[in-house]
């Protein structure tokens, strides 16, 4: 707050002298002592040899009358800004206090509650996860699956409106029903993050909030940097202090094999050509995690998802925006390679990925720290999990036609330069001998049930379409 307040009253300050340093010059003129002039020479020279030999207009001298004028007018402006400081103030004030009752809501004893309930664990030997966006698309399904088979989740989710949050809003009453609390704060919220921890002991994390999307990173480069670094970085510091340290288990990206050749994609391959600050951002979170599982002893799995579709997904991706295109009779657009070579991504779909994340979970070891002091190295692992199957976007776009019984209206451009990267295929051996990951849906199979939520959640099974907006 003190930050806050400095930052405040110096820009204003600054801006406040560099906008009336006209109105110094004619503070002589009624303050005949004082030192305040604009112009240094002439901090000793009587005030009338001062007006001639610096006329406000070159060539003019001013008459006593004019100075008296400005005076007066400059006094009521400087009324006016005084006043503007003044509601600049109250306003200030009432966003700190309407911040403090958001935090005090946060950690009331009804909050507590909920946070407990939702922890408790019903299987021998299960686990208190806290799952970081989790009214996100694989935040919600994991969630879901976590506590089918007895472990506590506890939410923490920001319903920030990169995409329509109404559809993350949907996903949180179905987690709701299942006893699932989500807290509505966002990561970068440290004092959220030690409530969390200080009311219970998570034995594990399942980090999955960041800012997605591999285009829209040219529209807003910040929000990659809070979501995917800064956010990363204050979770990282609340798990390395917390006792016990959880084991850590977070969402990479097969985007940050970015301009990597080589097919498949293996983990050991070259990672440091990204094509986009989302892959950048990504990749700089595993060098983030490194650190703070060589200095700490956070157990940490890094997992590399590969372009991840199915029901209630994300709005932005291309699975969905064209479904929900062709359902309205507007045309799509299909992005196509160098010398027209059709782009492809190795489609994983969500049930695969949750299998993947909870064998991670299950897999992970100990943390070695406690209190923010390591006592041994711990795991640091990092896992490709695709489908093996890269599918044309072309490919991609005639299933949908054939769910949806209507033809697409396409128009083919090349891609812009704009992050994608031409095709991604992952090499699937490590997971599959790690954690016994096999993926088990084909894209045709994953879009009839990806197709049939849509339908359903969007109404046009009675005759409406409720997703013009979303
Ligand atoms: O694996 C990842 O790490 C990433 O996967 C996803 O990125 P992408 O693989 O780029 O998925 P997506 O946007 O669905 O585009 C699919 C294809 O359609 C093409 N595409 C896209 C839009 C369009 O209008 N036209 C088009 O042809 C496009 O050129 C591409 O070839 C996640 O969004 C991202 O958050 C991250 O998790």
């Amino acid at each position: 707050m003190k930050t806050k307040l400095f930052i405040w009253s110096s820009t204003f300050s600054s801006f406040f002298s560099s906008r009336y340093r006209p109105f110094q010059s004619y503070l002589p003129a009624f303050l005949p002592n004082s030192n305040f002039t604009s112009t240094p020479s002439s901090s000793n020279m009587p005030h009338q040899l001062e007006e001639e030999l610096f006329p406000s207009t070159p060539g003019k001298i001013k008459s006593d009358r004019r100075t008296f004028h400005r005076c007066v007018a400059s006094t009521s402006t400087l009324f006016l800004w005084a006043l503007f400081l003044i509601a600049l103030t109250a306003s200030y004030l009432s966003f700190i206090a309407s911040s403090g009752s958001r935090y005090l809501h946060h950690t009331s004893h009804d909050w507590k509650k909920h946070v407990r309930s939702s922890a408790q664990i019903h299987r021998k030997n299960g686990f208190s996860v806290l799952v970081t966006g989790a009214a996100g698309f694989v935040g919600t399904h994991v969630s879901l699956a976590l506590k089918k088979r007895g472990d506590g989740v506890v939410g923490i989710d920001n319903f920030n409106d990169y995409y329509d949050p109404s559809l993350k809003r949907s996903r949180r009453k179905m987690l709701q029903s299942k006893n699932i609390f989500i807290v509505e704060a966002d990561i970068n919220d440290r004092r959220i993050l030690a409530k969390l921890f200080e009311t219970v002991p998570f034995t594990h994390v399942m980090h999955l909030a960041a800012q997605a999307g591999v285009r829209y990173a040219m529209e807003n480069p910040n929000s990659y940097v809070h979501s995917n670094i800064a956010g990363l970085v204050t979770l990282l510091e609340q798990c390395k202090e917390a006792k016990p340290q959880p084991s850590i288990v977070w969402a990479s990206s097969s985007s940050v094999y970015g301009l990597n050749d080589k097919v498949p994609f293996s983990e050991s391959d070259r990672t440091d050509q990204p094509a986009s600050l989302y892959a950048a951002t990504k990749k700089a979170g595993e060098e983030i995690t490194h650190t703070y599982n060589h200095i700490y002893g956070l157990s940490i799995t890094g997992l590399r998802f590969f372009t991840v579709y199915g029901p209630w997904g994300r709005p932005d991706m291309a699975y969905f925006s064209f479904t929900r295109n062709i359902l309205q009779g507007r045309p799509i657009t299909v992005f196509r390679g160098k010398d027209g070579v059709d782009l492809a991504r190795d489609f994983t779909y969500i049930d695969d990925i949750v299998k993947g994340c909870v064998a991670s979970l299950d897999t992970a070891g100990k943390s070695t720290g406690t209190g923010g002091k390591k006592k041994g190295p711990a795991p640091y692992r990092i896992y490709n999990l695709g489908n093996t199957s890269p599918v044309t976007v072309p490919a991609l776009v005639g299933i949908l036609e054939k769910n949806l019984k209507t033809k697409a209206k396409k128009n083919v451009v090349a891609m812009p330069g704009n992050g994608d990267v031409p095709f991604t295929h992952a090499n699937i051996s490590l997971a599959r001998r790690d954690l016994g990951y096999n993926p088990t849906t084909d894209l045709p199979t994953g879009l009839r049930k990806f197709v049939k939520w849509y339908l359903s959640y969007y109404g046009y099974n009675d005759g409406k379409d409720k997703s013009v907006n979303s």
